[in-house]
């Protein structure tokens, strides 16, 4: 068994009625998920969105109906509701049989049917139980009534792992307040974080500027990325909320899981944005955008370009000056706000470097920040990091492409615009330019500056983060060249030639957040 980061530990009982396995063959566990909602008859939405996206992310996934919707892209047009007893059969069914490790729920129409579902976790404990409140259909159709409004409060939520209501399902759990401005959305999760949920997720697509949404645990964190702008957004809040289900299976952490399917319903509405399903208002997305490769222009991992803010760059002769080992390197930078970060270890013997970049991804991972090696595709494949970096005299991207497949994330460093047009060819993810000051970092490094900088962004087809010579006092400088697809700045010793890596990269971190207000 793998360990879920964060997860309710089990009662003694768990899995006491499950049937033994009698192969004496070696088994291999699946991520198991049951997805207890309604079906959506034009497969947007519903448990037809959480098989897909279970699927997508590797994660076997069972269904219990609830309900049978006539549904489509003009809107919902009628809800036959399942009886309760026979929801209780469905469930009692897979619930005896499969070692689910999250149980997410969607459309739950009666108290019955909550009833019955209570019932049943109580008889079959699961490790981790994910609510996504839902009540009214994007279309307005009303999917369950105030009806179940105590049930949920006073039952339902105070089991659940994560619960993740929209705005509009926050405020009808509380009440009918009024929630349009972020500190009401920091109110409302404060609110329903007291009503016994370990995590609240208020999901907010019109109070954020862009496309917000707020988790409270012990603490705040906002996830925001630009609007997508299209039709295609049936089925967004069942696919966030099971993709985080089928990520909790896998073992990650909560802030982790959220962040993940945040970037997947991104990739996926992007991807989708101009195709054309159904006639009316509201059309499905494509869940398995990642299989459709184009390594030209339609290649879609889970990378997302804003990640790039805070680019952290290790350096092991700094970390030695300072005495600090890389691990703990990299967690103080993760807690003081980086984004991101690469391992550039360049003197590191092989199989030490391994070890370190091994305990990094650990950490990384159980962070929901992306892990990078800088040139070594050996360590980053045999590390699983989430990608490299690697510059114009390293391997060429395309093989490195062909090397690491299609989810994994790949830099290149550019000084010339022809550079930035052949690294979107070659199927990188984002660009590194620089130098845009004087380093003592890196050797011999020809100094592009600010003006550099601007013309390479503005010929770069794919995201861009600034590096050499960065620190505090110049950040503000870069992020005001002010082109769209620069993203944020790599820094090596503004961060780790430093006495406390946490409190230069707090300081950078709130200088970069003053300065996107600024611009
Ligand atoms: C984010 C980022 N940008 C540029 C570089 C430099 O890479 P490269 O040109 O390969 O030089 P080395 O780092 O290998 O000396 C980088 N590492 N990261
Ligand atoms: C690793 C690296 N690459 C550069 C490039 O221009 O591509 S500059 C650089 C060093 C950056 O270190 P510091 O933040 O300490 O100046
Ligand atoms: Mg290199």
């Amino acid at each position: 068994m793998y360990s879920l980061g964060g997860i309710r530990s089990l009662p003694a009982n768990w899995r006491s009625t499950t049937a033994s396995m009698t192969t004496t063959e070696s088994v291999r566990k699946v991520p198991q998920v049951l997805t207890v909602a309604g079906s959506d008859s034009g497969a947007g939405a519903g448990i037809q969105a959480d098989l897909k996206v279970c699927a997508a992310r590797g994660v076997y996934c069972a269904s219990v109906i609830t309900a049978v919707t006539a549904q489509n892209t003009r809107g919902v047009q009628s809800v036959h509701l399942l009886p309760p007893e026979f929801v209780s059969e469905q469930l009692k069914s897979v619930l005896s049989d499969f070692e689910f490790d999250v149980v997410k729920t969607g459309m739950l129409p009666s108290t019955e049917i909550v009833e019955v579902l209570l019932q049943n976790l109580s008889e079959f404990p699961v490790r981790a139980l994910v609510v996504d409140p839902v009540m009214v259909s994007t279309s307005g159709h009303v999917l369950a009534g105030s009806s179940v409004l105590s049930i949920f409060r006073e039952r339902l939520l105070p089991i659940a792992d994560i619960i993740t209501p929209n705005v509009k399902e926050a405020s009808a759990l509380l009440g009918g307040v009024k929630i349009e401005t972020v500190e009401e959305m920091r109110s409302a999760a404060k609110l329903l974080h007291e009503m016994g949920p370990r995590f609240v997720l208020v999901k907010d697509f019109k109070t954020f500027v862009e496309c917000g949404t707020l988790l409270l645990g012990k603490e705040f964190h906002e996830l925001r990325s630009p609007r997508i702008a299209t039709r295609n957004t049936h089925g967004t809040g069942c696919t966030l909320a099971s993709c985080i289900a089928a990520e909790l299976a896998k073992g990650s952490s909560m802030l982790s899981a959220v962040k993940v399917a945040k970037r997947f319903v991104d990739n996926a509405l992007d991807y989708s944005k101009d195709i054309v399903i159904g006639t009316g208002k509201q059309g499905p997305f494509d869940h398995f955008f990642s299989l459709k490769k184009d390594p030209q222009s339609s290649r879609c991992s889970i990378f997302n370009p804003d990640d790039l803010f805070l680019y952290a760059v290790t350096d092991s002769r700094m970390n030695k000056k300072w005495n600090r080992s890389i691990v703990d390197a990299v967690k103080a930078a993760i807690e003081g706000g980086a984004t991101i970060i690469q391992l550039r270890e360049k003197e590191a013997e092989t199989r030490e470097f391994l070890e370190e970049a091994k305990s990094c991804v650990g950490i990384c991972r159980s962070h929901g920040v992306c892990l990078l090696i800088n040139d070594r595709i050996d360590i980053a494949l045999a590390c699983d990091a989430d990608g490299v970096h690697v510059g114009q005299s390293d391997m060429p991207v395309d093989l490195v492409r062909s090397l690491l497949g299609p989810d994994k994330i790949i830099g290149v460093s550019c000084k010339t615009p022809e550079q930035a047009h052949q690294a979107w060819k070659d199927g990188a993810d984002y660009i590194g330019s620089g130098g845009v000051f004087p380093t003592n970092t890196k050797a011999n490094n020809r100094t592009i500056g600010l003006d550099g900088l601007k013309t390479v962004c503005e010929a770069s087809q794919l995201p861009v983060v600034a590096i050499g010579g960065i620190g505090i006092s110049n950040a503000v400088s870069v992020m005001q060249i002010n082109t769209p697809n620069l993203k944020g700045v790599a820094v090596v010793s503004a961060l780790f030639d430093q006495e406390c890596v946490l409190t230069q990269t707090k300081k950078l971190h709130k200088t970069l957040e003053e300065s996107k207000k600024e611009v």
